[in-house]
């Protein structure tokens, strides 16, 4: 038997899992270009704390309405962290931030923080790193993340294969891109899986496969890649192996050397090509928190303040979100409004 049962098993939050699902299919049609809204990826480099994190969601949900013409934000409730070497693994491991606590534990405290934010009618995003945990997890999540320590796992691209939701591929950390468009084509496609079920008996069957996986420019060891040619590029590359031409670019880790105060600037260059009309720009992620920057972890810790990567205050983000905003509107003009208006003038 698996220790815990999932919530659908349990029978628990059906009405935020019809929710969820209605996230879901909204992120996609963002992917797929049926919606010419952004995505905004937006939250904590790790989820530390529940009611910090539940502070936060409830004013990035103030706005989520306010921009939900243009944007679509998705908040980050990342309770697992990869780590390059040693370190806090998230609160799903670790849920006591001491090593003291167990996954069980961590289990039953994420699904209770997921379910506060998710009954604020906002869609959640974490990364799903390792995959014995995701089935405790995904139900209440809307968009998921494979991240650039784990993009090049065939483990991980199956589990992308079954996963409900969208799922962002992230280059790896070196930079390369290669590995990341191949896991978005991997996911897309039924793969053999082997699992627990309910019963906690090994179940083997095939996924469905992922229409919604794709790739995040995150940048890397070798330098960002938001740039106008990185994101040419590697549209092209998407395009010539058949792979939808659309991406997300992550304004923090590569693509800001994890500077917080670099982010603005991933934020207004990305702006300035959504605004000349780059179609294949779906979506964006932001590292930002109540507070800015990062602390270590210990005691006391400073409420709001990220305790992995720095993080931009919540003032920032809803600057940066307006920004964006716009240049969601100023893409509706170049790509549709200024044919409309040629022909007005000529009539
Ligand atoms: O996003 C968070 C971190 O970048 C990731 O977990 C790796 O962190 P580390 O290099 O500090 O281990
Ligand atoms: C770990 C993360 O990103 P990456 O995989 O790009 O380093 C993250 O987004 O928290």
């Amino acid at each position: 038997m698996r220790n815990v049962p999932t919530l659908s098993e349990a029978g628990q939050h059906p009405d935020l899992i019809e929710r969820v699902t209605s996230h879901r299919r909204a992120i996609g049609d963002i992917v797929q270009g049926r919606d010419d809204r952004l995505l905004a990826i937006v939250g904590p480099c790790s989820a530390h704390d529940p009611q910090g994190m539940h502070e936060y969601a409830a004013r990035l949900r103030l706005l989520a309405a306010e921009h939900s013409d243009e944007l679509l934000i998705v908040v980050r409730v990342y309770v697992e962290k990869p780590r390059t070497r040693h370190g806090w693994p998230g609160l799903l491991l670790d849920p006591q931030l001491d090593g003291t606590g167990s996954a069980v534990e961590g289990i039953e405290l994420a699904r209770r923080m997921f379910a506060a934010i998710a009954a604020l009618d906002l869609p959640i995003a974490n990364e799903f790193v390792d995959p014995y945990l995701a089935p405790y997890v995904s139900e209440l999540v809307s968009w998921a993340a494979i991240g650039a320590r784990t993009v090049e796992s065939p483990v991980h691209r199956r589990l992308a294969s079954d996963l409900p939701m969208p799922v962002g591929m992230k280059n790896r950390a070196d930079g390369a891109i290669g590995p990341a468009i191949d896991a978005v084509a991997v996911a897309g496609r039924s793969q053999p899986m082997l699992n627990l079920d309910a019963k906690g008996e090994l179940r083997s069957y095939h996924s469905a496969g992922n229409p919604n996986a794709h790739l995040v420019l995150r940048g890397g060891d070798d330098g960002p890649n938001y740039s106008t040619a990185h994101i040419e590029r590697s549209l092209l590359e998407l395009s010539s192996s058949q792979q939808n031409p659309r991406l997300v670019i992550d304004c923090s880790h590569g693509n800001s050397g994890k500077d917080h105060r670099r982010q603005g600037a991933v934020v207004e260059a990305v702006c300035e090509q959504v605004g000349e009309g780059q179609n294949g720009i779906a979506g964006v992620m932001l590292e930002s928190y109540l507070r800015p920057g990062r602390q270590a972890l210990g005691e006391p810790l400073e409420y709001g303040v990220s305790v992995t990567d720095a993080c931009i205050d919540i003032d920032e983000t809803s600057h940066r979100l307006a920004q964006l905003a716009k240049a969601v509107i100023a893409r509706r003009y170049a790509t549709e409004a200024r044919p409309r208006h040629i022909t007005s003038v000529s009539s």
